[in-house]
């Protein structure tokens, strides 16, 4: 484990919304995450977990309270390569098929993906199908592989098991796994015990603040 952690969340608290329709979402909350940890973020439906999910991968930023990826802001980060996410709207492209949409990172900057990768996931039969043909787990897979395709130093997932059948779980649980071992940092919102059995350490939220 290196010295220097990857993600730094820091007494962060957010309201959602404003004026009359303002709520507290998160409040102080911290969370540190190291080099190949694979940390589930756990939580009842309302806790917060896809907030902290999209304030570290930059999507928005924290009302206050520090958000840091590799010791930098996490809205300034742009490169897949650094932070990748995989959102509950998985946002594919419709117009690209499940191999394009999964290389698609890799294909803007020159590099060349890993080959086992859509075997690994179940998606080699389907590669050449358009990526809106395919069911919503075979959509989450293809969002899975396209995060996954630089090798990100930090993964953001949100629910990646939510549309997956048990053969699958296994599929995205060993990417996961596979990740962490070469050093990635994973971070998973998750409601699933299953995704919770192989984290390195859990953090629960329970009403926008960390439990414990
Ligand atoms: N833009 C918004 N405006 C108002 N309230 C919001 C907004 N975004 C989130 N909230 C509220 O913040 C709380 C936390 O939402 P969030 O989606 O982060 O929870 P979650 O733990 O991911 O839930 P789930 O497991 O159901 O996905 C919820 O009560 C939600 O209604």
């Amino acid at each position: 484990m290196s010295a220097a952690p990857v993600l730094v969340v820091r007494a962060v608290s957010h309201v959602a919304g404003a004026g009359r329709h303002a709520v507290p979402v998160l409040t102080d909350v911290s969370v540190v995450a190291h080099r190949g940890e694979l940390v589930a973020l756990a939580g009842r439906s309302g806790s917060g977990k896809t907030t902290l999910c999209h304030l570290v991968a930059g999507a928005m930023r924290p009302g206050s309270g520090e958000v840091l990826v590799e010791g930098r802001p996490a809205d300034s980060i742009d490169d897949w390569a650094v932070r990748a996410f995989l959102p509950q709207r998985l946002g594919l492209a419709e117009e690209l098929t499940v191999e394009e949409n999964a290389h698609l990172p890799a294909r803007l900057r020159g590099a060349t993906p890993d080959a086992g990768l859509l075997a690994r996931l179940a998606l080699d039969a389907i590669a050449a199908q358009p990526a809106v043909q395919t069911s919503l787990g075979e959509q989450q897979r293809t969002g899975l592989a396209r995060a996954l395709c630089l090798r990100p130093g930090l993964l953001v997932l949100d629910e990646p098991t939510g549309h997956q059948d048990d053969a699958n779980v296994d599929r995205v649980l060993g990417e996961l796994q596979r990740a962490a071992a070469t050093g990635t940092t994973v971070l998973a919102a998750t409601h699933d015990p299953r995704v919770i059995a192989v984290a390195s350490r859990v953090v629960r939220l329970e009403g926008g603040r960390v439990d414990g």
